[in-house]
């Protein structure tokens, strides 16, 4: 039975998937300190958060059952993904279920900016009934900069375009076939800041956003700007801002999202030109549902070990890449395992060369798969993972290299392993046989062909009559059941193998016995 643990209040109807699921268990315990969390984290395979829950390396580390965490929305800042990462932890998000709330409540923030809704409601209520004070603007013909065109950025602009306003974009990564696309004007930061009558950031907050909107920005945008903030606090500095507000220079500002949450004291509350809200961007039933839909059925996913999508802290795989590599997923984590079984020494130098159909794709997400076998076989299973393969690698200083190559020894497809250690190098090839899955077919420099699952027995020998009926009356006498075997040898009376899969796991005092025969000179046993 697998638990979740639901830490932010979340749609019922959204985690109804998890509360269905038969070998899930969902706890929803809402309002917990760090410290609370952290005394029960450690039961749980999986936690479910919206923003509330600050997810702190100490919340990751006591979590040593954890695989997965779920965030319902997209930013992740309040995950410490660095932890999870290391801890091997998949980190997901929801990026798609809020972005239509957002966009609207962003455009709901530039209308009551425009037109003063805020304050013209609270003097009325107040009993005032003020038409002097609350003159606002039209959108009509008005620029609007967006800084940002993802999803919620490329929502807003086509708003935008609805009230007949022009829009200018800064993204990055926009292009220019995508901003004609949108029927935007594609522009530099300095031209959205300069064109703009209202200006509208749609980035996540990062080292290169924070405080992309500051004094000098301000600087040159026209008198009477608006700017509205609906995606993270930080990306515009507050204290330029107020600054600007004071002096005239920006009209006024609208904004959900604050450089400390709950913005206690920010003089930014107490400005009759600002209009806020409490992060309140994505709090619609819909979006609501969509998050929760979206992140529980990813949690399941991976729960139960099946391909799952929007991992933040994995690198994305195209799908059409993903098809291509999924059937060897298999193969290349048992190469991976195989080769850390039969090698002596410290972990130095991993090198996985395709070829074949392998050649022309991206193999990434193999060689990922490849060193999680590896280390798994030297860390544990619960300790390496496809998720934090990589870095325990670059932590152990592990070079590890990806190579194509045109020998593919008459196989359709070929994956070769090498590890080289403190004490020697070591090299395994598989391929994945159409229609009979993964088969070893290389083991030091020797030709087998080995379905790479159960016990089995890698015994190095020299070619001599008898050595091979030995070691077969040992396991005999022993009751091991042979199930396979294969050899291999150099030449005659050379060095040789045995390959043997055995029906069970051989002890430690038959492996010394076999080590012990005449001719024998290793005895490994591997497990796949
Ligand atoms: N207020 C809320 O409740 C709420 C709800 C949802 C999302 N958000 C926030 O809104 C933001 C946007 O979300 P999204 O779903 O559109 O994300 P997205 O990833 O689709 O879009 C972000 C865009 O920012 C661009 N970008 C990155 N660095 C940039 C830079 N230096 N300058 C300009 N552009 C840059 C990216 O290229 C990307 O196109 C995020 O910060 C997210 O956390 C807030
Ligand atoms: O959970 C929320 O309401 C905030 C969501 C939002 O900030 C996000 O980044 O998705």
């Amino acid at each position: 039975m697998f638990k979740v643990l639901v830490s932010d209040p979340l749609s019922e109807f959204g985690i109804q998937k998890l509360l269905d699921a038969e070998d899930v268990q969902v706890d929803r315990k809402t309002g917990l300190s760090e410290a609370e969390l952290i005394e029960i984290i450690g039961e749980y395979d999986a936690l479910l958060v919206r923003s509330q829950t600050k997810v702190t390396p100490a919340i990751i580390e006591a979590g040593k059952k954890l695989k997965a965490i779920g965030r319902a929305g997209v930013g992740v800042d309040n995950i410490d993904l660095a932890a999870a990462t290391n801890a091997g932890v998949v980190v997901i998000n929801a990026p798609d279920g809020n972005t239509i709330s957002t966009a609207e409540h962003s455009f709901a923030m530039i209308m009551a900016l425009a037109r003063r809704i805020p304050p013209a409601y609270k003097k009325l209520v107040d009993g005032e009934w003020d038409r002097k004070s609350f003159t606002g603007v039209e959108l009509n013909n008005k620029v609007l900069g967006v800084v940002g065109l993802g999803r919620i950025g490329a929502e807003v602009a086509k708003r935008g375009k609805a009230f007949n306003m022009k829009i200018v974009a800064f993204d990055p990564f926009l292009t220019q076939e995508r901003a004609d696309k949108l029927g935007v004007q594609f522009a530099t930061l300095e031209e959205v800041v300069t064109l703009a009558d209202f200006i509208t950031v749609h980035t996540p907050l990062t080292k290169d956003t924070k405080y992309i909107i500051n004094t000098k920005e301000f600087e040159k945008m026209k008198d009477g700007v608006r700017i509205v903030n609906c995606a993270r606090g930080g990306i515009i500095n507050e204290q330029a801002l107020i600054a600007a507000l004071e002096s005239g220079k920006v009209a006024g500002a609208a904004l959900d999202v604050f450089e400390q949450e709950p913005p206690l004291d920010n003089p930014l509350l107490k400005m009759p030109q600002v209009v806020v809200t409490p992060h309140l961007g994505a709090s619609t039933i819909e979006a609501q549902e969509n998050v929760a839909i979206d992140v529980s059925e990813e949690i399941l996913h991976i729960l139960h070990d099946e391909p799952f999508k929007n991992a933040v802290n994995l690198p994305s795989v195209p799908a059409n890449v993903m098809e291509k590599v999924k059937p060897y997923f298999d193969l290349n984590e048992k190469l991976g395992s195989l080769i850390a079984q039969t090698a002596v020494g410290g972990l130095k130098e991993v090198i996985v060369t395709y070829s074949g159909d392998l050649t022309d794709i991206d193999t990434a997400a193999l060689t990922r798969t490849t060193l999680k076998g590896i280390l798994a076989y030297h860390l544990g299973s619960a300790a390496a993972n496809y998720v934090n393969a990589p870095i325990l690698a670059k932590n152990r200083d592990i070079h590890v290299t990806e190579q194509k190559s045109t020998y593919s020894g008459g196989f359709s497809n070929l994956v070769t392993v090498t590890l080289k250690t403190s004490q020697e190098e070591k090299t395994v090839s598989g391929t994945l046989l159409n229609g009979y899955g993964p088969r070893i077919v290389k083991i030091d420099g020797y030709s087998v062909d080995l379905l790479p699952q159960g016990h089995l027995l890698l015994v190095h020998h020299n070619d001599r009559p008898g050595a091979i009926g030995r070691v077969g009356t040992v396991l005999g006498n022993n009751n091991v059941n042979i199930a396979t075997m294969q050899v291999g040898r150099r030449g005659v009376g050379g060095q040789a193998i045995m390959l043997l899969t055995v029906d069970k796991e051989v002890s430690p005092d038959v492996l010394d016995t076999l080590g012990e025969l005449g001719e024998i000179t290793s005895v490994t046993q591997l497990e796949l």
